[in-house]
């Protein structure tokens, strides 16, 4: 039986039948850093990447992959990232790493989102995993009482995002409608983004699971 971390690898690999050219955008991550890792092999094939956050940064370069700023990219053929939770309408739940603003602002420019997940993140219902709520510090206590308003309980993370902001992982929310609550948290005054990625869900999902590498498409 495949350990998660060897699922992880599997589907990362499976990924780079969708490298194709050009500039890719490349997430963060556990299986985010298997994907790079494969990425490596086959790096004459792209002409760099765009990273959403500054460890991938840091790994695409320590192979000697290029990395462009996104502001001198037009748009993106592909993401390929990890998530956290994923439903079978392709809503996701991201940012447990804490790079949940960099990586939905690489996704919105890209043609095609490819979700890379081993079977543990598919889930019914998204909100088992906290969901992370990236906040201007100064706002962070008037943000978590909103939050709470909401039924949610926010729990102030350790951790500063490479933007400079903190992250509220909240837990309790019934997140019935996605769609929805992503856009009801980002309106709160304070908030950068959170970690639901409904409004713009992946295209492709390919999960490993024990029985090999299954593809799922919106
Ligand atoms: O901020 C982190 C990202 O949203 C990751 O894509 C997510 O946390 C999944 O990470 P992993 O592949 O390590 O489970």
């Amino acid at each position: 039986m495949a350990t998660q971390d060897e699922l992880k690898q599997q589907v990362a690999e499976a990924a780079i039948a969708y490298v194709k050219e050009g500039i890719i955008g490349v997430g963060t991550g556990s299986t985010a850093n298997y994907f790079i890792d494969a990425l490596a092999k086959v790096k004459g094939k792209i002409d760099g990447a765009v990273a959403s956050s500054e460890a991938t940064a840091q790994r695409l370069r320590s192979h000697g992959i290029p990395v462009f700023d996104l502001n001198s990219v037009d748009s993106l053929e592909i993401y390929v990232d990890g998530a956290d939770e994923i439903t079978e309408h392709m809503h996701m739940l991201k940012g447990g790493g804490g790079a949940l603003t960099r990586e939905k602002i690489v996704a919105a420019v890209a043609k095609k989102f490819i979700c890379i997940c081993d079977q543990t993140k598919l889930v019914p219902v998204l909100g088992a995993f906290p969901l992370p709520v990236e906040v201007i510090p100064m706002a962070q206590s008037q943000v978590a009482r909103a939050l709470v308003k909401l039924g949610g309980i926010p729990k102030l993370r350790d951790f500063t995002t490479d933007n400079g902001n903190k992250i509220l992982d909240v837990t309790g929310l019934k997140i019935m409608d996605p769609v929805a609550l992503e856009a009801q948290i980002n309106q709160l005054v304070g908030v950068v983004t959170n970690g639901l990625f409904a409004a713009r869900p992946a295209d492709v999902l390919l999960l490993a699971t024990q029985d090999g590498v299954k593809t799922y498409q919106r």
